[in-house]
């Protein structure tokens, strides 16, 4: 194959689910409302996703690079493996939603958009569909103009909207798991935790900036010691909540398989596929027992 030569993959969920309401990313075919949620042909195409201010989705390509044919052969090959591993994935999942939770900055956006797209799912960002709900620009401004609890109000009623609709991944708010009632709705569907480092993520936020993630924004100090410090707290404070996930993905886990030293040698390709291994292993699990959809965690049940 030419260098340059882009590969795009174009997982399809046809088959499964016949007779229901797809929700495809490009070009859904139907428009609805539920509850406070527009969804459907707008919001599912890349226009709609731009309109609402989240970058474009890039179709995943295997891209020329600096590094020649070797580099253009790896991305080649783990183009291929996620596109067998969704398949494989996909044959159980009966369009169950995938709910991606973890601490602020741990690449939920980012590795959901690949499982989306692998999968032939619609992606969503809970803290982009709060800020369409409320009508505000930022999470930062509600935060700012109302509260905090006003905006865990409007998490809760987003994340209970999607919780009736099928074959999408949600990237939930870093604090969505603090609640039991959001826990209550995203076990009608499939909840993977990405567990990262506190280092690796106060790197990532510090590269960034906390403008946009207002329970992190400091007036002064060192980004990195100001975002690791606030990361820690957030971390104590939030115990086990991510742990109630129905798969976790380890970074420290990844890297030691494949023989890395720093989790920051990952790449969001390596992670979206361990995603869809221990999706599979779940999933399978989950139709041998028969104990699909159902919550397991005591607490959820006395709700
Ligand atoms: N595997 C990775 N390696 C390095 N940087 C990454 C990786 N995954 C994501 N990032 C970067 O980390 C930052 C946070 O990623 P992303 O927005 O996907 O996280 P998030 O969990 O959705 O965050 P939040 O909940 O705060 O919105 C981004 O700048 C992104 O480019
Ligand atoms: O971890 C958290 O509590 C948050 C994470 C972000 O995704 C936003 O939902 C908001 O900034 C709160």
């Amino acid at each position: 194959m030419e260098a340059g030569v882009g590969l795009a993959l174009h997982s399809r969920a046809a088959g499964f689910g016949s007779g229901r309401r797809r929700t495809a990313m490009y070009g859904g075919e139907s428009r609805c409302q539920i509850g406070s949620l527009r969804l459907g042909d707008q919001v599912g195409s890349p226009a709609a996703v731009r309109a609402r201010g989240s970058k474009p989705i890039a179709p995943l390509r295997a891209k020329k690079s600096s590094g020649g044919h070797e580099n253009l052969h790896n991305s080649v090959d783990e183009a291929l493996l996620l596109k067998r591993k969704s398949e494989d994935v996909l044959f159980h999942m009966n369009g169950r939603c995938i709910y991606l939770v973890g601490m602020m900055g741990s690449g939920k956006s980012t590795v959901g958009k690949i499982l989306a797209e692998v999968l032939g799912y619609s992606f969503f960002d809970s803290d982009k569909l709060v800020e369409q709900a409320v009508g505000m620009p930022s999470v930062a401004q509600i935060f700012k103009v109302h509260s905090e609890a006003f905006f865990r109000d409007n998490e809760s009623s987003v994340l209970r909207d999607l919780s009736s609709m099928r074959r999408l991944v949600v990237a939930t708010g870093g604090g969505a798991v603090i609640r039991p009632v959001n826990w209550k709705n995203m076990k009608k569907g499939l909840s993977v935790w990405l567990d990262v480092p506190l280092e690796a993520l106060a790197r990532r936020i510090a590269k960034v900036g906390t403008a946009s993630r207002p329970l992190l924004d400091q007036p002064s100090g060192d980004p990195y010691t100001m975002a690791f410090s606030k990361l820690s707290t957030l971390a104590e404070q939030r115990g086990d909540a991510y742990a109630n996930a129905d798969v976790r993905v380890s970074l420290e886990e990844i890297a030691a398989k494949l023989g890395h030293d720093d989790v920051s040698k990952l790449t969001p390709i390596d992670i979206a596929l361990e995603a869809l291994h221990k999706i599979e292993s779940f999933v399978m699990e989950d139709t041998v027992t028969g104990s699909q959809t159902e919550p397991q965690a005591q607490w959820i049940q006395t709700l």
